[in-house]
């Protein structure tokens, strides 16, 4: 039997399809668009292997109407429980259309919580003919629920809504300039922690707006924008931002120096460089020197970085925290929380490379200030790096500082000085951020210098710490090492050795 062609309107027909309204044949392609878009987003988050959010298989060049695709997509994933309920318990689905599951879910969206218009093609018409049983399906959900209507029902699976940030980049315009632009046409606020930083009302769309397209204002969330300021550097520093595209926190962070000193943007991904590149171009940040490479790599005893004062360790991370930003929050796997062995795996993955990344960072003999940020809703990303960097950051001379003191929610209480770390929450902020700062005083910075040996090849660098710091290192270290019974007795005995990291620019990476 001949395949049903699904994705052209009824072209056998041509003088029907000729009298097919502009509105019909929209939506019918519209849906067809919409059906690849859904069938890859449910297929990838089955595997939890997404090919892209949402917002990225959206607006690939390939898809046309970008606004009615995305807007359907979301709609029937928001109602998908419920759909795929319906579509169950009718049974009305025989194997030929559940091959085509996605445009099905799509089209029963349409015909029971949408306008149930401009329904032209076969599988629409094979849903309008089974609508008694679809509609019938849907009041016993309606009564399960305690509802009157599919209005309601959808309204119990309503959107978190924020409000539109707007991060003012003070290179290119100042922040009252900016909202009095803005003003013209919205609600403007000023936020009341973050400087520069404006709320626009929930849902406003300035994607092409002229101040965002040049690059005067960018659309970066409150707590992303919390991070650069946390590190707080000073007009004139230099400082390094270890893992850096797309530059949004580059691009603050120049904002902040006015300017003037000099930001060492390193990223190792060559496709995000050219992203790095754009944003600091279109920010106008002229004090940003990129470069490709692994920050891992870089020599903390480099001559280049001996004026490096703050570092900005943003590293790659799950994401987790910016799930509803992402609209991961529709996806049936996140309804049901659950984190399989494989997304274990892959958070000890990311955990492992943080965790480098950030004892990296805390190597630099200069530096004063160290902020590590993620948005991740993990402990393991956040405050199990944190502890477990805690004995060699302290063993550097630095301590965990406070960003933001007056903010309310701080780490999880599962280290003692939680309260010294700060979460953005993903329900009630609306997205889930992590930062904590290191802060160490410029005399312990500028004594680890001086000793320290500019040798290329093998550089010591012996740490300044009090006795009492000593006995926590090696308390903390002894209970580390606890974890790993393979390590032997000789090798704990350096691990125990808090006096001297060894780097080895060769290897690119520590002897103790
Ligand atoms: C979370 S993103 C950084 C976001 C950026 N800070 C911003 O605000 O736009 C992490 C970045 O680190 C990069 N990265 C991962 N490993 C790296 C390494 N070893 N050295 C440098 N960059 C790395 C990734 O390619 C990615 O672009």
């Amino acid at each position: 039997m001949q395949k049903p062609n699904t994705n052209m309107p009824p072209v056998t027909k041509q003088k029907k399809t000729a009298r097919l309204s502009n509105a019909e044949k929209s939506s019918f392609f519209a849906r067809r668009e919409a059906a690849k878009v859904l069938t890859s987003v449910l297929d990838g988050d089955a595997r939890r292997q997404a090919a892209g959010s949402i917002k990225s298989l959206v607006f690939k060049p390939s898809v046309r109407n970008k606004k009615a695709t995305f807007a359907l997509v979301c709609q029937t994933l928001k109602c998908l429980p419920y759909i795929k309920e319906i579509l169950e318990s009718s049974d009305i689905l025989n194997n030929k259309w559940k091959k085509q599951q996605a445009l099905m879910y799509l089209i029963t969206y349409d015909i029971l919580f949408g306008q149930n218009v401009a329904l032209v093609g076969d599988a629409e018409k094979f849903l309008q003919h089974k609508k008694d049983a679809l509609l019938s399906a849907l009041a016993q959900i309606l009564v399960k629920n305690r509802v009157k209507n599919a209005k309601d029902l959808m309204a119990l699976r309503s959107d978190v809504s924020k409000p539109r940030y707007v991060r003012v980049n003070t290179l290119k315009l100042n922040t009252k300039a900016a909202a009095a632009v803005f003003r013209k046409r919205h609600k403007v606020q000023k936020d009341d922690l973050v400087p520069d930083l404006l709320l626009l009302p929930p849902g406003t769309d300035l994607h092409d707006h002229q101040l965002v397209k040049n690059g005067s204002v960018l659309l970066q969330g409150k707590a992303s924008s919390m991070v650069a300021v946390a590190l707080d550097p000073k007009p004139g520093w230099e400082v390094l931002d270890a893992c850096s595209a797309p530059g949004n926190k580059t691009v603050h962070l120049a904002a902040l120096m006015r300017g003037e000193g000099k930001i060492i943007a390193c990223e190792l991904n060559k496709e995000r460089v050219k992203r790095l590149e754009c944003t600091i171009k279109q920010a106008g940040a002229t004090n940003v020197e990129v470069l490709h490479g692994d920050f891992l790599k870089l020599s903390p005893v480099d001559p280049s970085y001996s004026k490096v004062r703050a570092i900005l360790v943003d590293p790659s991370c799950s994401g987790s925290g910016t799930a509803v930003d992402r609209l991961d929050h529709l996806l049936p796997s996140y309804q049901t929380g659950h984190v399989d062995q494989g997304e274990m795996h892959r958070l000890s993955k990311l955990a492992a490379f943080q965790k480098m990344a950030l004892e990296h960072a805390l190597s630099f003999p200069g530096v004063e200030r160290i902020v590590y940020s993620t948005c991740s809703i993990h402990q393991i990303e956040n405050e199990d790096v944190i502890n477990s960097v805690l004995p060699f950051a302290i063993s550097r001379g630095f301590k965990l500082g406070t960003p933001f003191p007056q903010w309310t929610r701080r780490g999880l209480p599962v280290i003692e000085e939680s309260e010294q770390l700060l979460r953005t929450d993903p329900v009630e902020d609306k997205e889930g951020f992590f930062i904590a700062l290191f802060v160490r005083s410029i005399s312990q910075s500028e004594s680890l210098q001086e000793r320290e040996i500019g040798n290329h090849q093998s550089a010591v660098v012996p740490c300044k710490i009090s006795e009492r710091k000593v006995e926590a290192v090696n308390k903390s270290r002894l209970r580390s090492s606890c974890f790993f019974p393979s390590i032997s007795l000789k090798m704990s005995r350096v691990l125990l050795n808090p006096y001297f990291d060894v780097w080895n620019s060769k290897s690119g990476k520590y002897q103790h």
